[in-house]
């Protein structure tokens, strides 16, 4: 699998705020790759630097094997197709008008694919794209993105405020485009079902930097929780350690959460008589909690007085 996008020490500044700092990622090719994080942790600015909205700061962006400064704008749109969950491109337009200036504008236009997604999603085509609900809207937007057959298609929250049944519908399009086309797919979002239905790796944000990226099989696999009856006191020193991530006590009920080998640490709690010693995996809500926490992410504790 080749890798078809590559960020090097990556990093972008909005004057003091450090939005994107050293971010090495590296999407294979046919990957569907999600990427997730608190708010303002820096997502939608690197998947901008990405398509070339934006400078770098520092660093470089890699897309098809050649260095993003070096694409042609032309060559680049039709490889890449973005599309981000704000207000689009000529919203004057009728729906019909903007699909004849789409067909101009990608050669690989698929006209059978446009015909099937107009039918199903019933866009109607005589009206204004800003006349559109934004459900309509966003549609008219995956009709493009798919007929125009992409490479790779960068999707920033584009689902985001759309109904259920919508949201299902373009994801599972999507799905079908990408192994159909071999199109691998990136995308930033907030919603961890989405991650869990599409993706098969995931990059983690936290201020600004990805603090971990990896397959999404491996991450579950990695992190466990071992928890335990231990009816006497322990030293900080046996569980203070990198690989634990969270140190929960309760009584005599020890809960840990550990990035790495299990075993050791069922043998360190049998080493101090620990008994009901029970190992499981972590569902993506509680790792994701977990490593935002490790990366020093709190929500502001507010006050009410
Ligand atoms: N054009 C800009 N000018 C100034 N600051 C910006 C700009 N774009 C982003 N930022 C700042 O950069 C940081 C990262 O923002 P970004 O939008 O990339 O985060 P995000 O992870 O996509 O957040 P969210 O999930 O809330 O959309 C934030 O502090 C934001 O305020």
């Amino acid at each position: 699998m080749n890798d078809v996008i590559e960020t090097r020490g990556l990093a972008k500044s909005f004057g003091r705020v450090h939005a994107v700092v050293d971010a090495n990622l590296i999407v294979p090719s046919g990957s569907i790759y999600g990427l997730v994080g608190a708010n303002g942790a820096g997502k939608s600015t690197l998947l901008r630097l990405v398509v070339g909205r934006f400078q770098p700061s520092s660093g470089e962006v890699y897309v098809l094997g050649e260095n993003l400064s070096a694409i042609s704008p032309k060559l680049l749109y039709e490889r890449l197709h973005y599309i981000a969950g704000d207000i689009g491109a000529y919203p004057d337009l009728r729906v019909a008008e903007m699909l004849n200036v789409a067909r101009l504008m990608y050669r690989k236009w698929d006209k059978t694919r446009e015909a099937q997604l107009l039918e199903a999603f019933s866009l109607p085509t005589k009206q204004r794209i800003r006349h559109l609900s934004k459900g309509k809207q966003m549609q008219l937007r995956f009709v493009i993105g798919l007929s125009a057959r992409p490479e790779i298609l960068v999707l920033d929250e584009a689902t985001n405020g759309l109904d259920p049944v919508v949201k299902q519908q373009l994801l599972h399009l999507v799905l079908e485009a990408a192994a159909a086309d071999e199109m691998t797919v990136l995308f930033a979002t907030q919603q961890l079902e989405e991650i869990e239905r599409m993706a098969d790796h995931v990059a983690v944000m936290a201020n600004g930097r990805i603090i971990s990226a990896q397959t999404l099989d491996s991450l579950q696999e990695r992190i466990h929780e071992v928890c335990c009856v231990l009816d006497r006191p322990v030293s900080a020193q046996l569980l203070q350690h990198p690989n634990v991530l969270r140190i929960w006590r309760q009584g005599t009920y020890l809960s840990l959460v550990v990035d790495g080998d299990v075993d050791v640490w069922k043998h360190r709690l049998t080493s101090v008589n620990a008994e009901y010693i029970d190992v499981h995996s972590l569902d993506l809500y509680e790792l994701f909690h977990i490593m935002m926490e490790e990366e020093g992410y709190r929500r502001d504790r507010v006050h009410f007085s």
